[in-house]
Formats: C-alpha cells, sequence, structure tokens
C-alpha cells in the first residue's frame, strides 16, 4: 500500500505521531509520501508558499510577509519539529540553513528552494520512525532517480522514473519518500504543479504495483460539496476516477486532478481519508460503481471570466479555435471551457489570469481574428453537477434550471460535458453561494 500524508496531517508533531500510528497499525503501510509542513504558527501561511517567498525575495505572499520573516518561519518550523520529537539534529539544520542560502538564480532557485519542505520533512518523519521503532529507509528523489523534465515549477514525470521506483518493490523496512519535487536528468531540483504530492503517491502507486494508493488529509473524505459552503454536505463514499477528475478540475481541491492517471490505468484504488479520524472509511475511488444517484458531487470554480466572440460562420470555420486556443496558450492562460455555436464562441478563464494581459490578448484576437464583436464578461462562477447516473437522467438538467429560476438566479451559461456525466452552469458571482446551496439541496439533499 502507499500512503500518502498531505500538509496539515504532517503540519506539528502531534500531526506527526497520528502519521506515525497510522503507519505502526498495519504492516502493509510500505510506502509513505510526505508533503511539506502545512501552515506555520506565526503567519498560517503553507511552509512551501514561505519557501516560495524566499526565493522570490518577499513577491509571493500577499500579505506581505518579507523574505526575511519566511526565512524565519521555515527555520522555526523545522527546528521546532526536531525538538519536540527529539530528533538526533546530525547536521540537519546546519544543512537547512546552507540551503536556504542557495547561489542558485531564477527558476532552479524557486524550485530548489519549493523543494525543500518535503525534502527536509522527510528526513525528519523516517528518523522519527525509527526512533518509534517502525524500521524505515529515506528515499530521496534526487538519489534514486525521481526523473522529471526540466520545467522547473511544472515538471513532467520522465518514464525513467518509473523503472526507478519500481526498485523499490519488495523493500523490507517502510520506504519514506519526499513528495512534490524530482531531479532532472541534468541533476537540477525540480517541482511538479502545487499539490503535487499527490501526483508523487500516485507514481509509486503505480511503479510498485501497489494494492491501493492511501491519501490521508484533513477531511474525512471527498465531501458531496465544498464542506466549508455547504454545511449539510456528506462524504460521498465511492466515486469514480472520471467523477473526481471532473470534481477536482472544478474546484474540490482534496485531490489533485491529475494523480489518479496511472492509478486508474493500472486500476489501482485510491481511498481519501483523514489522518484526525483514522476509524472513518473515507472516499474509495475505482473504476466502477454503481449509479445510484444522478449528481454525486457538486464542485464550483470562483472569480471566473469569460471572453465572448462573434462573428460570421466562425463556428463553421476549420481552425478558429485552434487559433483562438493557441493565443491563449502563448500567454500561458489556462482555458476551462468554450462552448460555441454557429456564429459565436465563449471561452471561460481565471479572472486574475487576464490581469496584466487583457489589452495585448485582445489585440491579437482582433488583429488576427476579426471577430464582429468581442466582450469580456467578469466575475462568474461556475458550478459543475457531477455524475455517472447523469448518462440515464439528464432532466437533473431542467431541475437545477427551474430551481434557479424560482430563486431569481440568472444563468450567465450552460454547458453538457459530452460525456453526459456532468453539466455547468454560470452564475454572477455575488450569487454563487446561495447558488450551490440551492443546487445542493435540489439535487443531492432531496435523497
Ligand atoms: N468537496 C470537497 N471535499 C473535501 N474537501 C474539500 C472539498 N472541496 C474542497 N476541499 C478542501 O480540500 C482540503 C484538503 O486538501 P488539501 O488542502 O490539499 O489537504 P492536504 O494539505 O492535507 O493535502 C480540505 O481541507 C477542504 O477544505
Ligand atoms: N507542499 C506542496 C506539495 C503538496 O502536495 O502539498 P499538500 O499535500 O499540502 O497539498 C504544495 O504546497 O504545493
Amino acid at each position: 500500500m502507499v500512503c500518502k500524508f498531505g500538509g496539515s496531517s504532517v503540519e506539528n508533531a502531534g500531526q506527526i505521531e497520528k502519521v506515525k500510528n497510522i503507519v505502526g497499525d498495519s504492516k502493509n503501510r510500505k510506502y509513505v509520501v510526505v508533503s511539506a509542513p502545512g501552515r506555520d504558527e506565526a503567519y498560517h501561511q503553507k511552509i512551501t508558499d514561505h519557501l516560495v517567498n524566499l526565493a522570490t525575495n518577499g513577491k509571493h505572499l500577499a500579505k506581505k510577509v518579507t523574505a526575511k520573516e519566511s526565512k524565519k518561519a521555515i527555520f522555526d518550523k523545522f527546528s521546532g519539529l526536531i525538538e519536540v520529537l527529539k530528533i538526533p539534529d546530525e547536521g540537519l539544520l546546519k544543512s537547512l540553513e546552507a540551503d536556504l542560502n542557495t547561489s542558485l538564480e531564477g527558476e532552479k532557485k524557486i524550485a530548489f528552494l519549493a523543494s525543500r519542505g518535503e525534502h527536509y520533512n522527510a528526513k525528519i518523519i523516517a528518523a522519527y520512525f525509527n526512533l518509534c521503532g517502525i524500521d524505515a529507509t529515506l528515499w530521496l528523489p534526487e538519489e534514486g532517480g525521481f526523473l522529471l523534465s526540466s520545467d522547473f515549477l511544472n515538471a513532467k514525470v520522465l518514464p525513467e522514473a518509473h523503472v526507478n521506483l519500481a526498485k523499490l518493490k519488495g523493500c523490507e523496512s517502510v520506504c519514506v519518500i519526499p513528495g512534490f519535487y524530482g531531479v532532472t536528468k541534468e541533476g537540477d531540483i525540480a517541482v511538479l504543479s502545487r499539490g503535487g504530492s499527490d501526483l508523487t503517491g500516485g507514481e509509486v502507486a503505480y511503479s510498485v504495483e501497489a494494492v491501493l494508493y492511501e491519501n490521508w488529509s484533513d477531511v474525512n473524505g471527498v465531501y458531496e460539496a465544498d464542506p466549508r459552503i455547504v454545511k449539510e454536505s456528506d462524504v460521498i463514499p465511492r466515486l469514480t476516477f472520471k467523477e473526481i477528475r471532473l470534481l477536482s478540475s472544478k474546484g474540490f481541491n482534496v485531490f489533485h486532478f491529475d494523480a489518479m492517471n496511472n492509478c486508474r490505468k493500472s486500476n489501482i484504488p485510491i481511498n481519501i481519508r483523514n489522518t484526525n479520524r483514522p476509524s472513518f472509511a473515507g472516499t474509495m475511488i475505482l473504476n466502477e460503481r454503481v449509479p445510484d444517484e444522478d449528481v454525486v458531487g457538486i464542485a464550483r470554480l470562483d472569480h471566473m471570466a469569460y471572453i465572448y466572440l462573434e462573428k460570421e460562420g466562425l463556428g463553421e470555420t476549420i481552425g478558429f479555435t485552434e487559433g483562438l486556443l493557441s493565443i491563449f496558450n502563448k500567454y500561458g492562460i489556462k482555458t476551462y471551457h468554450y462552448p460555441t455555436d454557429k456564429d459565436d464562441i465563449a471561452v471561460l478563464l481565471k479572472k486574475e489570469d487576464l490581469a496584466g494581459n487583457i489589452n495585448n490578448l485582445r489585440a491579437d484576437i482582433e488583429s488576427q481574428l476579426t471577430p464582429d464583436a468581442l466582450e469580456v464578461v467578469y466575475d462568474v462562477a461556475i458550478i459543475s453537477m457531477v455524475g455517472i447516473g447523469m448518462k440515464y437522467n439528464s432532466s437533473v438538467i431542467a431541475d437545477a434550471v427551474w430551481t434557479l429560476k424560482e430563486n431569481h438566479i440568472d444563468i450567465e451559461m450552460l454547458d453538457h460535458g459530452p460525456a453526459k456525466i456532468s453539466f455547468h452552469i454560470g452564475v454572477a458571482q455575488q450569487h454563487a453561494d446561495r447558488a450551490l446551496e440551492l443546487l445542493y439541496k435540489k439535487l443531492i439533499l432531496k435523497k
């Protein structure tokens, strides 16, 4: 079994003790992937964010934490862990200090520093396991060869990484593996996208042909809707890979949406569980389940915008959509949906991605595609209903539309996913919380 423990599960000594108990509870928990500690005590920021803030000279954290303050927060976190867990220091803090003063520059510096949270946490956790009588071996990506592409801040896993990880198969002791980072063929440290320890866990599970990938966090499983907004929301016992991929790409931040790809191919189930409530079964993610309900989860993306274009016959012009998307690509802007019709198209994206880009983007679209009209609509929330049962009952779309109409909430956009297991409704951001609650009550709570 592979177990990944997220930042909240390894945030402080008390949490790390819970992790030790969970790992010690079953001999099958052989591969333990750990994140950087979650939030620090002084600023309540993730240690990874402090590390990026240090690397960017204080530009990363919005609430004006200086690079010096971040450095202190990182140092305090690790020295606190070493002290409370009674880890023999053996130069750990000296080596951390040296790393924090790296002479690297640019993206290499950001990636290297960002990786230090996982690096030092794994060292501390492996040492702590051994102190507590769990025979543990530390497997470092730079030594074992978790090989990544040279896109330093959003690296991709290379096939050789699987070959090297597979060497861990049959390992006698518990292998402690830092998540989120790896090494390029040139020997530089690179990181996966944010939340990437989930990805490391998935790659390990695939490589060692695990029977189960446990993903431990601070929630009882995947909830039907974000539990911070919809209080009545309950844990979903079973989800398919396709459903969780849709939900997590649309705002369910509990699990990285690319982390299940290899598990899905190899039919390795993923179990989302709570480190603070290990007796709860959590959510099981599988290739197949019985669709007892139409809508199983409702996700939401906030503060979106869409660019609306009108031009006669654009829907039938070969290459129009491709040309449009390549313009967004040029500015590094991620696009979400692009519903299209005979004479118009709308492209959904994050409002924040337009900041600083909108003038140039508009100029490029106007000169290259000569639209008759181009309008930008800001502050839209996209609510996504997902469930394999919808394939057999699309009348839930009518229920959703009627519920919003009855409550005087205008629909800005409606898009039915081609697999017929999702549909997306855009509403003004100001109505987002109410719309989510109303849709939850109508489509899920009615059960
Ligand atoms: N539908 C959902 N179900 C469960 N958690 C959700 C959902 N949507 C958003 N979340 C958030 O995801 C968080 C867990 O993911 P994450 O912050 O990555 O944890 P970790 O740091 O332990 O990896 C929860 O604390 C919760 O606030
Ligand atoms: N620490 C990294 C990687 C990660 O996966 O973290 P977490 O498990 O806390 O989401 C990040 O913050 O992006």
